[in-house]
């Protein structure tokens, strides 16, 4: 289990983490999500004791990390795939990590099997795609056989069979009872993979709760409707409640209300309808919604996606 309480990590006048609490319970996967910039890793750094709150506590067990005796048999973390030696093999970097932790051996082919690195184990990690590394860096969270599990964008550089294979991985651990607090910054991957979810924007909490209620808050839906008698059917649902606007002659977008109940309010006042369109926002589409006031930095990212010599200029 993961506490916080009224977590806060200020760098200079940037405040990073803005008095976060949350709770993320053992046998479930638990999904943080937030736009670039919103916090995460800086959360994920303090509960793990790479950075030091500026006030509040976050404890893992039930103690800060850093007061584990055995804090790899504690807490397995994902945080920076690329910290690894890159002149080592895997193994050999696991065997090290293992011997210092006083982990045996043995363990050390346990998880370079379970992650699927037995065929590359013997080679060089700077060798390694993106994907390799990303295994490794698992392999490495799971030496100490952990009761928590804590992984920044694991799925970061898999192609489709390694997002999958993560996304059993961490079901197949949170069923064993461990407490799984994984990153992304898609709200698709997330749905798919946790239970509950956590979304951060600007270092506060956005929503958290249970995947499909957090779902189901942010994808509302809208009733799209065309009608002769749009004037008539727009009075009748806005004295049932429903919110309703016109963007042309003849057409309403429906909000607060089905499109069930727009079809038999019609049809007990005789209105004629020409269209009658339920549209659900995707979860993407929702979840950009949900974040779109916490996103850092918009406009200079994309335009140093775009033109480099831009994002050189936005970053002096
Ligand atoms: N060492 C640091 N010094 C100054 N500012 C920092 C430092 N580390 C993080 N920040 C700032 O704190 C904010 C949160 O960063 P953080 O990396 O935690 O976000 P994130 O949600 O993990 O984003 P990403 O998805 O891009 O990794 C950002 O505005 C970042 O620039």
């Amino acid at each position: 289990m993961i506490e916080a309480h009224d977590l806060t990590k200020r760098y200079g006048s940037k405040t990073a983490v803005d008095h976060l609490s949350f709770t993320i319970q053992p046998g479930t996967v638990t999904g943080f999500l937030g736009p670039n910039g919103a916090g995460k890793s800086t959360t994920m750094r303090m509960i793990v004791g790479l950075d030091r709150p500026t006030s509040g506590t976050v404890t893992v067990n039930g103690r800060p990390y850093t007061q584990h005796r055995s804090p790899l048999k504690e807490v397995g973390v994902l945080l920076d795939a690329k910290a690894v030696h890159p002149g080592r093999s895997a193994r050999s970097h696991l065997r090290t990590m293992a011997a210092t932790h006083g982990i045996p051996a043995r363990r050390v082919d346990e998880v370079i099997e379970m992650t699927g690195l037995a065929g590359v184990a013997g080679k060089r990690v700077g060798g390694f795609s993106l994907g390799m590394g990303q295994r490794l860096g698992i392999a490495s969270a799971l030496l100490g056989d952990p009761r928590t599990l804590i992984l920044d964008e694991p799925v970061n550089g898999l192609d489709p069979e390694g997002v999958k294979w993560v996304r059993t991985l961490v079901r197949y651990l949170a069923g064993e009872g461990r407490t799984v607090f994984l990153s992304s910054h898609l709200m698709s991957e997330m749905a798919q993979t946790a239970d509950q979810l956590l979304v951060i924007g600007r270092g506060r909490i956005i929503t958290a709760g249970p995947v499909q209620e957090v779902i189901d808050s942010v994808t509302g839906t809208t009733v799209h409707v065309r009608s002769p008698q749009a004037g008539a059917l727009a009075e009748r649902l806005r004295a049932a409640g429903a919110t309703v606007s016109s963007a042309e002659a003849g057409v309403l977008a429906l909000q607060g209300v089905t499109a069930e109940q727009v079809g038999e309010t019609a049809a007990a006042n005789g209105i004629v309808l020409h269209e009658l369109t339920p549209q659900r926002a995707s979860l993407e589409e929702a979840y950009m919604n949900l974040t779109q006031d916490a996103v850092e930095y918009r406009s200079e990212t994309q335009s140093a996606q775009i033109n480099p010599a831009v994002g050189q200029e936005a970053l002096k």
